[in-house]
């Protein structure tokens, strides 16, 4: 099935004049805008909402804790930001996954206003040794089919994962699932952090809604040019 890629900016800074100048700059060249820890952290709940105002937000704060917790924490955060999508850690277990689907149904009765679940399964920072070195004897392609099943028989919308898990999830989830995929780097881009990688034709090729893309866009000379080029390479 042929899919639409879309593109997601991670507005990863401290500096929310900054953050205001590249969602200002992306304009509509950017499908979605991602805030996560730093800018959170750094700059607080107002100003994500004031960042993001217009836009869809994907907020990132990767919840993961004992079942009530997590609930009440994703209750209280999405009531006041009202995001498109928002992430928890598959590993938390089918029952954080469930009690978090359950807080957001509460909170937004109607499908088409509730924000979307994404579980993150395994960090695309993380390779054969780092999964060894938490004491996973799987590779990360298993651990993802692994935690992408429980994530969404618990009640997960969709899954963060690698563009390398892609066709696997697909073939054994279906279309269904909305699959999100950071460590997206255009060719002759530096991989930084992230270990598994691929350019954006490449995850929108083997089945990715959308791909986040953080430092290749905003560290770049020109980043509203740099979000246009992979934008004409998804399409
Ligand atoms: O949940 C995420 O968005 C995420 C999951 C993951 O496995 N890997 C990952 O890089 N991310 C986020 O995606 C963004 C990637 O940024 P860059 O590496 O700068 O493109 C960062 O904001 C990460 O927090």
């Amino acid at each position: 099935m042929s899919r639409h890629t879309r593109l997601i900016a991670a507005i990863d800074t401290k500096d929310i004049t900054q953050a205001k100048q590249w969602v200002k700059d992306f304009g509509k060249t950017v499908d979605a805008i991602k805030l996560g820890f730093e800018f959170t952290y750094s700059c607080g709940l107002e100003a994500v909402k004031e960042v993001s105002a217009g836009h869809k937000l994907f907020l990132d704060l990767k919840l993961h804790d004992i079942p009530n917790t997590v609930a009440s924490g994703l209750s209280a955060l999405t009531k006041s930001l009202s995001p498109a999508l928002t992430t928890i850690h598959a590993s938390g277990g089918a029952e954080m996954i469930h009690r978090a689907r359950e807080a957001l149904e509460e909170n937004f009765p109607s499908p088409d206003t509730r924000p979307k679940l994404l579980a993150v399964t395994v960090l695309t920072s993380m390779d054969q040794t780092g999964l060894n070195q938490i004491g996973v004897t799987g590779t990360p392609h298993d651990q993802v089919i692994r935690l992408g099943k429980l994530a969404i028989d618990s009640g997960a919308d969709g899954l963060v994962c690698s563009a390398h898990e892609l066709v696997a999830l697909r073939d054994n989830l279906g279309d269904k699932p909305i699959l999100v995929v950071p460590g997206i780097r255009p060719q002759g881009s530096e991989a930084n952090d992230q270990k598994r990688i691929m350019t954006p034709r490449q995850a929108s090729n083997a089945g990715a809604d959308w791909i986040v893309v953080g430092r290749p866009i905003t560290q770049a000379k020109n980043p509203a040019a740099t979000a246009q080029a992979i934008q004409d390479e998804l399409s």
